[in-house]
């Protein structure tokens, strides 16, 4: 058994600190919100989040990020990517402890990955960061439905140690060190959501999500590629497993967003409409600017980045996709 924190109490880090506790683990959850925290720890249930799932009684809450740290062997970082930094900078994270990052994102203006803001700014060696990513819809995760998952460190004896605390009879954690492809797979299929989801918005068939998909994953192995990834990454849960998955759940933020996009509804509309982060609402931009400083072409990347800068309407966005010179199809 070990002991756990889950630093953030949204959707992920309920399901995932839901799993630890099922693996049998000590876990502590930091809220930020006293209400919450209070709900967690009386009535087993995050009522702003899943108030019809039932937690763990063991699962205990804090307000105080200190106190949900104190003694843990590992810390499992569970906000949005855009904030991950200024969080870090205030928390002292315990000596030897394993930090986990469950964010998919890529930070505006460094284009730095979590596991790269996490090792600056916590000057924690990257043999002792490590990140969760995979096919891994926080609500299903929650229900206990089955999900395999991704473990990534660049030290196997690291993420062989956490895939040991969060394997459970539903939640299945493969092992990987290749964490740039790890974590650029879990980034990028969110913009790529973005896409599909504008595109069931506009009301276009079961072709046009599934061209967007496969052109979507033969984008991100380009990024991939140019940036160190091993390319089979790509194919495996990180890349392709949350791809689908995301693509395909009405579950998924970032595919919902898109197809609100789809139906007519502005970026500050539905931001305002919905307190869960959406990802690739924001790293659209970050990642467009990783892909232009590799010399990487990224069309749906860039088509995306042009919706949510409210340049083009999803709409321009296909008939631009679709009017690109023909060429020969290639990764
Ligand atoms: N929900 C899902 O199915 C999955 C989410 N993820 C990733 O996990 C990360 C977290 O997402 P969710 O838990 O789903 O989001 P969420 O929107 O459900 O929850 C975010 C949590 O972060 C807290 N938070 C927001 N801004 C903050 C700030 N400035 N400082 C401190 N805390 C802050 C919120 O209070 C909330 O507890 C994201 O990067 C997301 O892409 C990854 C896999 C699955
Ligand atoms: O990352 C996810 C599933 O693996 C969740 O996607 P959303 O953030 O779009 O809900």
């Amino acid at each position: 058994m070990s002991k756990v924190a889950v630093m953030g109490s949204g959707s992920w880090g309920t399901g995932f600190a839901l799993t630890l506790c099922d693996a049998g683990n000590e876990v502590t959850m930091w809220a930020r919100r006293a209400e919450l925290c209070d709900a967690i720890n009386t009535q087993h249930r995050n009522v702003d989040y899943f108030p019809t799932i039932e937690l763990p009684p063991s699962l205990r809450a804090v307000t105080d990020p200190q106190e949900a740290m104190s003694g843990a062997d590992f810390v499992v970082l569970a906000v949005p990517s855009q904030s991950l930094r200024e969080n870090l900078r205030v928390w002292r994270i315990p000596e030897n402890a394993v930090v986990v990052s469950l964010a998919k994102g890529i930070e505006l203006g460094t284009g730095l990955r979590m596991s790269q803001v996490i090792a600056e700014v916590a000057g924690i060696p990257p043999s002792r960061i490590a990140v969760v990513t995979g096919p891994n819809l926080a609500r299903e995760i929650a229900e206990r439905k089955p999900s395999a998952s991704v473990v990534a460190s660049t030290s196997i004896e690291t993420a062989e140690a956490l895939q040991a605390i969060c394997h459970t009879r539903s939640f299945r954690p493969y092992t990987n060190t290749d964490v740039i492809g790890c974590e650029l797979g879990g980034a990028t299929k969110n913009v790529i959501a973005l896409a599909v989801g504008m595109a069931i918005g506009i009301g276009l068939g079961d072709n046009a999500t599934a061209s967007v998909i496969t052109r979507g994953l033969a984008e991100i192995t380009r990024l991939g590629q140019a940036l160190g990834a091993d390319p089979y990454t790509f194919s495996g849960l990180a890349g392709l497993g949350d791809l689908v998955a995301t693509c395909s759940s009405p579950l998924s933020r970032n595919r919902t967003f898109g197809e609100q996009l789809g139906k007519g509804r502005t970026v500050s509309e539905i931001t305002a409409s919905t307190r869960q982060v959406a990802e690739g609402v924001k790293s659209c931009a970050s990642i467009q600017a990783l892909a232009a400083a590799h010399g990487v072409e990224m069309p749906i990347v860039d088509a995306v980045a042009a919706v949510i800068a409210e340049k083009m309407t999803p709409t321009e966005m296909i008939t631009a996709l679709l009017s690109r010179s023909a060429k020969p199809e290639r990764y």
